[in-house]
């Protein structure tokens, strides 16, 4: 027994574990069976073992990751609507940091993912659980005020079906489609996302030119949205 996990040592463990292991080899057996102590001190390296060898694989660091991200979406949206609720932050300021984070932030979890070819899939699971959730209660089968507070222009749930919807379903095609391999992807969220909040903040400000083909939009919303998503894009 002892020598089986002698000799399985080097595949099994890590070199920090290994080292462990010679700090305080089991005791000296004298041609007798192996003692308790000596059983528990294998049953701890191959337990040491098994969970370094569980954290180097891709699967369930994918899996940690997308579980991250889909706790980080809920409660970004939670934050928010909290903030806003307390009046502390205006509903409209909200639902856009929300739109500008929930972007960034996805974006930003990329790196999180393995390199393995199954990682896009898991990182599109943060946007596919808002896209059934935004489904759900846009179609009112069930009410959830905060979400729809926090992420909608006038407090009605269908709006959720609209913006929020095709937002985060972009989110997912760029993962899926694009992932880290190509810029389309990266590029595209830092337009919609950082580029679009940056076309509020400065269009509402100093908007006063108007585009010839909408009044509702301005040349300087227009150019701080290209210039801060390309900035935000190679950033
Ligand atoms: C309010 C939103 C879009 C509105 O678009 P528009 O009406 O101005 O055209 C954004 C909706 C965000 C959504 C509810 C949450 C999305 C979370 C995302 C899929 C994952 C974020 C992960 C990260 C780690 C927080
Ligand atoms: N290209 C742009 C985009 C927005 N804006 C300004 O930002 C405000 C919000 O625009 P938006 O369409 O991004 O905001 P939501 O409709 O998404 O809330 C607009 O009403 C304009 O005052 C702009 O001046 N120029």
């Amino acid at each position: 027994m002892l020598s089986l996990a002698i000799s399985l040592r080097p595949h099994l463990l890590s070199r920090s574990l290994s080292s462990a292991f010679m700090a305080s080899p089991p005791p000296p057996i004298k041609g007798r069976f192996c003692g308790c102590r000596c059983m528990a001190f294998l049953a701890s390296g191959v337990a040491f073992a098994s969970v370094s060898s569980a954290l180097h694989s891709p699967l369930l660091r994918d899996a940690g990751a997308a579980g991250a991200t889909i706790a980080g979406a809920y409660n970004l949206v939670k934050v928010f609507d909290s903030l806003a609720q307390r009046g502390l932050v205006h509903q409209k300021l909200s639902r856009k940091i929300v739109h500008v984070l929930s972007g960034l932030l996805f974006m930003l979890s990329w790196p999180i993912f393995s390199s393995s070819w199954e990682a896009r899939y898991f990182a599109a699971l943060a946007p596919l659980a808002n896209s059934t959730r935004l489904l759900y209660y846009g179609l009112a089968l069930a009410t959830n005020e905060s979400l729809v507070k926090s992420v909608s222009r006038e407090g009605k749930p269908e709006e959720l079906l609209r913006g929020p919807l095709y937002f985060v379903m972009v989110l997912m095609f760029c993962a899926l489609v694009f992932w880290r391999e190509s810029p389309v992807g990266i590029i595209s969220l830092s337009m919609m996302s950082g580029g679009d909040g940056f076309a509020d903040i400065m269009g509402r400000r100093f908007g006063v030119l108007k585009l010839p083909y909408n009044q509702q939009k301005s040349w300087v919303g227009s150019i701080s949205m290209f210039v801060s998503g390309f900035f935000i894009s190679i950033g």
